[in-house]
């Protein structure tokens, strides 16, 4: 129903007479309380924000289709992956993880990178980054490594002393702060990045078989990366340069799009290969598991209200469908429960029946009420199971495949603590050209660190992962010659 001539219309509906005024005792006297639409315009305002996410703050959404281009049905029985030609409207959000809502999109820091497919038997949301391996492959650990990226409690600076002794501490971490440092540490615009999935996750098929997978998108337009300087330029003249570039070509027809693969691993593979294959901090070799072409995800259409699309859009790792399961990767694990108590905190207890959230399939289930509760609360329905009225019931066929496991209750570390062999294998890989940008990103990353017992233990790592990696951050910090490394 739309307002005759477009009227200005109150939050409930009303004519507004004047929007401009406010209601006053006299020209000049004190404005009365009688204004309701001033009260109701001044309070709302006052709750024009949700609280920020308080990782990936900074972030642009799209939306798009996923469509299959090679049959895995042996491997998942997932409906939207089950014929070549089909079409899954998604939604993608990319961010930064450190900075807040307004920071700069051009810094050095790991991408999110978090899909939400509309499949027809419920969203299946993929919630993962621009790399393939994580800091910290517990997630005990996350709170107090998150602390190490955002500011110090006294002087709300950010705090390489915090960042540096983390990770010199958590030699886990060598890894993927050799990618953080590497040229693709500040990709030049989002649609010049790959994503991953980065865990371990169970496929499972019609027959209740089940392997391990891990995904990669692979973008279409090539990879490319920012230069550090033109980065640090742009972080001043245009922060969301990410944002805009990433709308613009959008907007221009110029859609972008990556090509899904995945890596296949038999289960009892795992109990033999030579890194623990649910360790987040590590890759698996494609020479081992190659890569395997599912299918095109391509972003079409940019939102329409960044508000409604892309800060209340709610992704969780829980999300699954059937096919698709959770591996016992400890990261993971507790990522099944931190993110929908983000959302229940941020968004509000009834996130998931906001549009962007909504599935576009039925949803039928006994939970009822909550704040803002907008879709009808299930009217009459039944709302309680077991009952003789007919309401939704389980479907024993989509119990997740069982597994064993075995041992005792315990805190217990992986077994395979060689953190340094896939750093040393990437620092070997690169370039003479690669290897001197990295050395120097981390030195002036490091540089500010106060205390040499910190430098000196992270130049141990470095050592190990690669003489000549450690040798050469120690030259560039001036520690070489002195402490002998
Ligand atoms: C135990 C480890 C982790 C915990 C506890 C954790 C927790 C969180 C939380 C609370 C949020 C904010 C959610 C919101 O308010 O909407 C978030 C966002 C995000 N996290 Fe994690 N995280 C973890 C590890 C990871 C890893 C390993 C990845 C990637 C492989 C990742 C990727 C993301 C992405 C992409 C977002 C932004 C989602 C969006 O665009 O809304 N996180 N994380």
């Amino acid at each position: 129903m739309s307002t005759p001539n477009n009227r200005l219309t109150t939050s409930w509906g009303a004519p507004v007479g004047d929007n401009q005024n406010s209601l006053t005792a006299g020209a000049r006297g004190p404005t009365l309380i009688q204004d309701v639409h001033l009260l109701e315009k001044l309070a709302h305002f006052n709750r024009e924000r949700v609280p920020e996410r308080v990782v990936h703050a900074k972030g642009a959404g799209a939306h798009g289709y996923f469509e299959v281009t090679n049959d895995l049905s042996a491997h998942t029985k997932a409906s939207f992956l089950s014929e070549v030609g089909k079409r899954t409207p998604m939604f993608i959000r990319f961010s930064t993880v450190a900075g807040e809502l307004g920071s700069a999109d051009t810094v050095r820091d790991p991408r999110g990178f978090a899909v939400k497919f509309y499949t027809e038997e419920g969203n299946y949301d993929l919630v993962g980054n621009n790399t393939p391996v994580f800091f910290i492959r517990d997630a005990i650990k996350f709170p107090d490594f998150i602390h190490t990226q955002k500011r110090h409690p006294q002087t709300h600076l950010k705090n390489p002393n915090a960042v540096w002794d983390f990770w010199s501490l958590s030699p886990e971490s060598l890894h993927q702060v050799t990618i953080l440092m590497s040229d693709r540490g500040i990709p030049a615009t989002l649609r010049h990045m790959h994503g991953f999935g980065s865990h371990t996750f169970k496929w499972v098929n019609a027959e209740g078989e089940a392997v391990w997978v891990k995904y990669h998108f692979k973008t279409n337009q090539g990879i490319k990366n920012l230069d550090v300087d033109l980065a640090a330029k742009l972080a001043g003249e245009n922060p969301d340069y990410h944002t805009e570039d990433l709308f613009n070509a959008i907007a221009a027809g110029d859609f972008p799009s990556w090509t899904l693969y995945v890596q296949i691993m038999p289960v009892e593979d795992a109990n033999t290969y030579r890194f623990d294959p649910f360790d987040v901090t590590k890759v698996w070799s494609q020479k081992d598991y190659p890569l395997i072409e599912v299918g095109q995800m391509v972003l079409n259409r940019n939102p329409e209200n960044y508000f409604a699309e892309v800060e209340q859009a709610t992704f969780s790792p829980g999300s699954f469908v059937p096919g698709i399961e959770a591996s016992p990767d400890k990261m993971l694990q507790g990522r099944l429960f931190a993110y929908s108590d983000a959302h229940r905190y941020r968004v509000g207890p009834n996130h998931n029946t906001l549009p962007i959230n909504r599935p576009q399939s039925e949803v039928n289930h006994y939970q009822r009420d909550g704040a803002m509760r907008a879709d009808g609360n299930g009217g009459g329905s039944v709302y309680y199971e077991p009952n003789s009225f007919g309401g939704p019931s389980q479907s024993p066929q989509h119990k997740i495949a069982a597994y064993e496991v075995s041992g005792s209750a315990d805190s217990v570390a992986y077994d395979h603590d060689d953190h340094y062999t896939q750093a040393g294998d990437l620092y070997r890989l690169m370039s003479e050209e690669e290897r001197a940008r990295l050395v120097r990103n981390i030195v002036g990353a490091m540089k500010p660190v106060e205390k040499d017992e910190i430098k000196l233990r992270q130049i141990a790592h470095f050592y190990k992962a690669d003489p000549e990696y450690g040798e050469r951050v120690a030259e560039g910090l001036g520690l070489a010659a002195s402490h002998g490394v």
